[in-house]
């Protein structure tokens, strides 16, 4: 592994003005980085490997960072290859296929509302062999926000409140729905859960909160670069 770290290393920087792609083949190669460095960060957080040989790979990964400091997006830029919001977003640190932080989470409408399929590794470690619970309240807020979107009211999280029932398992399948379950004006209330694949009566966590809509003077001020704001 550390010589073709260090064989990447040794190519050229990224341009400071990437070439225009066609989204999809930019959203394929993000999402191939995507899964390399979920790989990384799973081994990282499993290996027993020698202090030497963490030396070598830390050398390695520093080098291969180098090759992406080229133009950075700015704080508040909306990547191309996104739709937001309620569709594509490859960097979000939950359904993100480019993300090196998400699980990730993959989002499909179900009875109602939407269902979130995913695993935990040990990245995401809350007591030995289950997931931390902010990593399930994230996992829920995100797909509770999906749930919005897919009501036809975009909103964002003002409250969310948890329920930690039993235990989530790492390395095991799961299984997230989340619906809406009343809009009044702005506000949208919704209501989620995590099971596992194999038993979805066995409520793992679940989750009661509210959405609102933001005003669209707010929508503006908040998303500057989002079309139509
Ligand atoms: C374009 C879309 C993109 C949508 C983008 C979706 C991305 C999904 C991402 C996943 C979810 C997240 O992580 S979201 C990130 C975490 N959440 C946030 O950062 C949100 C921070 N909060 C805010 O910025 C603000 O609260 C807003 C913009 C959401 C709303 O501000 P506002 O537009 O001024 O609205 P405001 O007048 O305060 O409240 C509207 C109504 O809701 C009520 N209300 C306010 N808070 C509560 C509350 N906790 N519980 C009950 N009700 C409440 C108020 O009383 C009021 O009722 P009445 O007086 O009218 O009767």
């Amino acid at each position: 592994m550390n010589s073709s770290l260090n064989d990447h290393a040794t190519t050229s920087a990224v341009p400071e003005q990437p070439a225009h792609h066609e989204p999809e083949h930019e959203r394929a190669a993000i999402a191939a980085l995507g899964h390399e460095l979920r790989a990384l960060v799973d081994a990282t957080v499993r290996t027993a490997a020698s202090p030497d040989t963490l030396h070598r790979v830390t050398d390695g990964v520093r080098s291969l960072t180098r090759q992406l400091t080229g133009r950075r997006r700015a704080r508040a830029e909306i990547p191309s290859v996104d739709e937001f919001p309620g569709g594509v977003r490859m960097y979000s640190p939950v359904t993100g296929a480019g993300s090196p932080l998400a699980p990730p989470m993959r989002v499909t409408p179900a009875d109602g509302g939407v269902a979130g399929t995913c695993v935990l590794g040990k990245a995401h470690e809350g007591p030995p062999g289950y997931g931390h619970g902010g990593m399930s309240a994230m996992l829920l807020d995100e797909l509770m926000g999906w749930a919005c979107v897919a009501a036809g009211t975009p909103a964002m999280t003002v409250s969310l409140q948890l329920r930690y029932h039993r235990p989530v398992p790492l390395d095991t399948p799961l299984r997230a729905f989340a619906q809406v379950t009343g809009v009044e004006d702005r506000r949208v209330s919704v209501g989620g859960v995590i099971t596992t694949e194999e038993d979805h009566a066995t409520v793992l966590v679940a989750a009661d909160g509210v959405f609102v809509s933001p005003d669209p003077d707010r929508a503006r001020a908040l998303f500057p670069s989002l079309p139509g704001t």
